[in-house]
């Protein structure tokens, strides 16, 4: 086990260049399962979760070869394995990105259910659902998810009950190789959905509409294979420019898109931040103490639920009083009680997080439960008095590339020690 020891106080200053993104990267991995021949990926972020996705691939019988520092080659082949493990899921929700995609290339795919975890209980029933309704018989059985589609999947018209990621992923992905026209309505218009869409259309795959809440997708016989690289990470941006405003720093991340980040830039400014948007770069310069935001989470371009654990933390630090809601998922507020351990003033009141600021947060033994909720941490950690503990940081591994070192490049003092 390893934990972050931090000690606050540094302002943040300089260059960090963000990876690519996560929650691209790891549909995109998947669904390079759909070829018949081998796909190159760059821009691949050097992830725990990046590992597993490498991993659940080669359980397939799908071997892979390491291009260069951020780059690999998936060989897929025209048959493989069809079977994704518990063992491997559990460790790693968006496993369940395989289900699509296995069907659609094997006309068989038996997926362990993820299950819920630390921020909700996470259900797919809208995946089952889709792919039901483009012919697949589907059944859950002892933990997994039995789906068969003998003669291939049909186009269909889905509307989605809820916006969902995963799930427009899912069965955008499972479409490409459906007989006919699959429309998709309520889709989520996440820039990760439309980066899946752009690497499947790499391959020969006809997908229009991604961005939008409606994605038409006509099938075609076969994926041939293709190069692709990953859209930078927006939420690893985010992440850096919050840490940089709670420090009154001064920072610069390379290598990233400022359209993908409009929400959260706005707040951002906000908050009190001077934000200069460049073509590939944005720079954060702090103008004094932060003010607090409000804020509400919701699908994009709406505030993304994956940055509110780390606005929160800045919240307990800035000026006034500012409430965080959260609308997608039921328990993404387990940073609060660790928070508060370092002497931030919030109050939960259902999905809720009223943030009293100007907290003097001091340095303290505190746990991740969750990939953001561990950011927050951190981020309070450099900007408490004193040293702060962040224990289980595998969660933070999962997310962020080398986050130590990318900070303490940015002048933070953060240290990775084994316990
Ligand atoms: C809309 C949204 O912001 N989605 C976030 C969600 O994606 P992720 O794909 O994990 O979650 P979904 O977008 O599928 O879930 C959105 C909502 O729909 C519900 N739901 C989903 C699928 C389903 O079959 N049935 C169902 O009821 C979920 O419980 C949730 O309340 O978590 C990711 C990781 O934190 C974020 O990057 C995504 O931005
Ligand atoms: C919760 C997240 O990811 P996952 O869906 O992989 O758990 C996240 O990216 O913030």
């Amino acid at each position: 086990m390893e934990k972050f020891i931090v000690k606050g106080g540094a302002k943040l200053s300089g260059d960090v260049r963000i990876s690519g993104a996560k929650n691209a990267a790891l549909p995109i991995l998947l669904s390079s399962l759909l070829a018949d021949e081998p796909v190159t990926l760059h821009n691949v972020p050097r992830l725990q979760d990046v590992k597993t996705s490498l991993k659940l691939l080669a359980q397939l019988g799908i071997p892979h070869s390491r291009e260069g520092q951020d780059s690999y080659k998936i060989h897929p082949g025209v048959k493989h394995g069809h079977v994704a493990e518990y063992e491997l899921v559990k460790t790693m929700r968006a496993s369940v990105l395989v289900l699509g995609p296995l069907l659609a290339k094997c006309g068989e795919a038996e997926v362990s259910l993820p299950g819920g975890c630390a921020i909700g209980a996470r259900p797919v029933n809208l995946h089952i659902e889709g792919l039901r309704q483009m012919g697949a018989e589907i059944s859950v059985e002892q933990g997994y998810i039995k789906a068969k589609a003998p003669n291939g999947l049909q186009g269909a018209h889905l509307i989605l009950d809820l916006v969902s990621v995963t799930g427009t992923e899912n069965l955008m992905a499972a479409a490409t190789l459906a007989k006919g026209e699959t429309i998709i309505e309520n889709a989520a218009r996440e820039p990760e959905v439309v980066d899946l869409a752009n690497f499947l259309n790499t391959l020969g795959a006809d997908i229009r509409g991604a961005g939008t809440d409606t994605i038409r997708i006509q099938g075609v016989s076969r994926l041939h294979g293709g190069e692709y690289r990953v859209m930078p990470d927006r939420i690893e941006t985010g992440t850096f420019l919050v840490a940089a405003l709670a420090t009154g720093g001064h920072i610069r991340c390379t290598h990233t898109d400022p359209s993908l980040l409009d929400a959260v830039l706005k707040k951002l400014s906000d908050a009190g931040a001077d934000i200069t948007r460049g073509e590939t770069t944005i720079e954060l310069r702090s103008t004094g103490t932060p003010r607090s935001v409000n804020i509400v989470t919701a699908p994009h371009p709406a505030f993304p639920t994956d940055m509110q654990a780390q606005f929160t933390a800045l919240n307990a630090i800035a000026e006034g009083t500012g409430w965080v809601r959260e609308t997608i998922f039921e328990n993404r507020f387990m940073h609060v009680p660790e928070l508060k351990r370092m002497g931030a003033d919030i109050d939960l009141d259902g999905n809720t997080a009223i943030c009293r600021g100007a907290a003097e947060l001091s340095g303290a033994q505190v746990m991740c439960t969750d990939l953001r909720a561990s950011a927050s941490l951190v981020i309070a950690g450099l900007v408490a008095k004193g040293e702060t503990e962040v224990e289980r940081i595998y969660h933070i591994d999962r997310g962020y590339e080398k986050i130590e070192e990318k900070l303490t490049a940015l002048g933070a003092n953060i240290q990775r020690v084994s316990m």
